[in-house]
């Protein structure tokens, strides 16, 4: 199954000098490579021998790609259209196959034209023989043949993980695919499906028709789906009458998740469909798990589609909506590409206001000493401070953490996140709900919840968190009335967590080993205030820690 340990494949090209021929007992040895925060990957070469010839090298990488195979929408609303935009927002490279021609607006389809079978083919040999694809994604799929070429040639080219929407019936109503491609859809692409992305008429059309009409129908049919071969299923309640939220069903074949989002009251929905199951397939191709990638790609949606509220294209009842929006939203967001990293919990560091005053450090030298001495993350923690003086020295904060590939998040104050483009929010239960944060921030940014029970760790997970922190590990004195949940407390919070978990509250160099030899593969890291800002060099105290936890992590693998 496609999972975390995908790897990327790397073209190494060399130019040398013309004329450059390698000397005998001279070899070149790749003695480091680097992924960098921006997903760059420096290759350090050094030549062996006695001789160093003048030559220049250059490092080249294989960006994620994704095989869109669908038709094409004249209205760019959806088809090939919304493909190729959903995974240029994704940052995904898109090559496309077009089964068929549509003319096409907001008003609905008014003629379809097929490709003829043979150039379809010919399309798809053009791209997969001479292209690395990682993932294929399919849409609108006209004729049994076209189905059964796909299938050929998913055969003969292999790729890591095919992504199948049944595309039958337009938004508009209108039938895009007849019944011999229902039994194509079930013969042969289900059977190679990585997942299957029906929406309620398109499952129930794939299991003759059975009725689905609530969440729990939805489940059923998903198992059912699992069971004709697809290996996951993501069964969409858009259409589902009388409910507040846009409720989608994804099954793994062992475990059922009910994922929820806001419904965003727009008419500009076209595309949707199409533009969730490229941007699940971008996110394969960037190498995420099945699971972080429907996340993703449903808070994609959700995001794009509450952007493009407001936008009018066309008079139709359904208006296309907006993929590029965070080109406009977003334009000064130049820093940070990786969206989060959950190994970059590993020594969180939480400023606190009180004790950079008592020690006489400015915001910015204090976290300018934590990220010498080795911490991963920073949070600003400044619950008495003017606003104006907040978004200054966090712009002055995410300087020297971009500097460092170190991400900055902001504690309660989304707006502050917003006025200085952080790289997220951390947020208590009493602050603003992570899925209204979710919908401010976009699906970009980071969001950390605090959570202290099982129950509120599925809250966080449901809402579209990236980590939870769970505390308190050991009593402390810089959070008031903090409830002490003991290292008992946070195994059982992380064993019932599906996301990375740091854990706080206390923990200092004489007591944080313990913390990260608890034995859940979630626990990702300490969170730290005192134990690094209480102090006159804050540089040391993080150094210490540092050391700590790198034993520790040793010593348990
Ligand atoms: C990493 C991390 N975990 C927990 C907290 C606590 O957040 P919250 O419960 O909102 O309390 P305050 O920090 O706002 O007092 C945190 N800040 N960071
Ligand atoms: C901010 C915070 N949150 C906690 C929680 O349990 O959620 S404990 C805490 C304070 C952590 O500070 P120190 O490292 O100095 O103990
Ligand atoms: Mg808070």
């Amino acid at each position: 199954m496609w999972g975390e340990g995908s790897s990327l494949n790397i073209a190494v090209s060399l130019s040398v000098p013309q004329g450059f021929r390698q000397p005998k007992g001279l070899s070149l040895l790749l003695v480091n490579s680097r992924i960098n925060r921006n997903k760059q990957t420096r290759i350090f070469m050094e030549m062996q021998g006695n001789e160093s010839p003048t030559t220049s090298y250059q490092s080249t990488i294989n960006i994620p790609h994704v095989l869109t195979v669908a038709g094409s929408d004249s209205g760019a609303g959806a088809g090939i259209q919304a493909d190729l935009k959903a995974c240029a927002a994704r940052g995904v490279y898109c090559s496309t196959v077009i089964t068929a021609v549509t003319a096409q607006n907001t008003v609905g389809v008014q003629g379809v034209n097929v490709v003829p079978e043979d150039f379809v083919a010919e399309q798809m040999k053009s791209v997969l023989s001479d292209m690395h694809v990682d993932v294929v994604k399919t849409g609108m799929l006209p004729s049994i043949g076209i189905v059964k070429i796909l299938h050929q040639h998913l055969r003969e080219y292999p790729v890591r993980a095919l992504v199948v929407d049944p595309v039958m019936v337009s938004t508009s109503g209108d039938v895009l695919a007849g019944p011999s491609v229902l039994a194509g859809f079930r013969e042969e692409l289900l059977p190679m499906a990585d997942i299957i992305t029906p929406n309620l008429k398109e499952a129930s059309a794939l299991l003759d028709g059975v009725k689905i009409k609530t969440v729990s129908d939805m489940r059923s049919a998903a198992k059912l789906l699992h069971d004709m071969g697809a290996r996951n299923v993501l069964v969409k309640g858009g259409d589902l009458p009388d409910s507040l939220d846009a409720v989608d069903i994804f099954f793994d074949g062992e475990h059922l998740y009910e994922l929820r989002s806001s419904r965003i009251k727009t008419h500009n929905t076209h595309g949707t469909g199409c533009t969730l199951a490229s941007c699940i397939a971008a996110e394969l191709a960037k190498g995420a798990s099945m699971l972080e990638a429907v996340k993703v790609a449903k808070c994609f949606v959700e995001t794009a589609l509450d952007y493009s509220k407001e936008i009018f294209i066309g008079n139709g009842p359904q208006g296309p909506f907006d993929h590029l929006m965070k080109l406009k939203s977003n334009a000064h967001n130049s820093g940070r590409q990786v969206r989060f990293n959950p190994s970059d919990l590993f020594l969180y560091a939480v400023t606190d206001s009180g004790m950079n005053r008592r020690w006489g450090h400015s915001i910015s030298d204090a976290v300018k000493a934590a990220v010498q001495g080795g911490a991963t993350i920073v949070q600003l923690r400044e619950k008495d401070i003017e606003t104006r003086d907040f978004v200054e020295a966090a712009k002055s904060c995410l300087q020297i953490c971009r500097a460092n590939g170190v991400p900055l998040l902001i504690n309660d104050r989304i707006d502050v996140a917003l006025a200085c483009d952080a790289d997220g929010v951390h947020i208590g239960q009493s602050d603003m709900p992570a899925r209204t944060a979710r919908a401010l921030l976009g699906p970009e940014k980071i969001i950390g919840v605090s959570c202290k029970t099982p129950e509120q760790a599925e809250q966080a997970w449901i809402a579209g968190a990236d980590y939870i922190g769970c505390g308190g590990v050991y009593p402390t004195n810089t959070k008031a009335n903090n409830l002490t949940v003991g290292l008992d407390g946070l195994k059982t919070v992380c064993l019932a967590s599906k996301l990375p978990v740091v854990a706080i509250g206390g923990i200092k160099v004489s007591n944080a080993r313990p913390v990260m030899e608890i034995g859940v593969p979630n626990l990702k890291g300490v969170a730290v205030v005192s134990a690094i800002f209480d102090s006159e060099c804050v540089l040391t105290e993080t150094r210490k820690l540092h050391a700590v936890l790198m034993e520790a992590t040793a010593a348990v693998k």
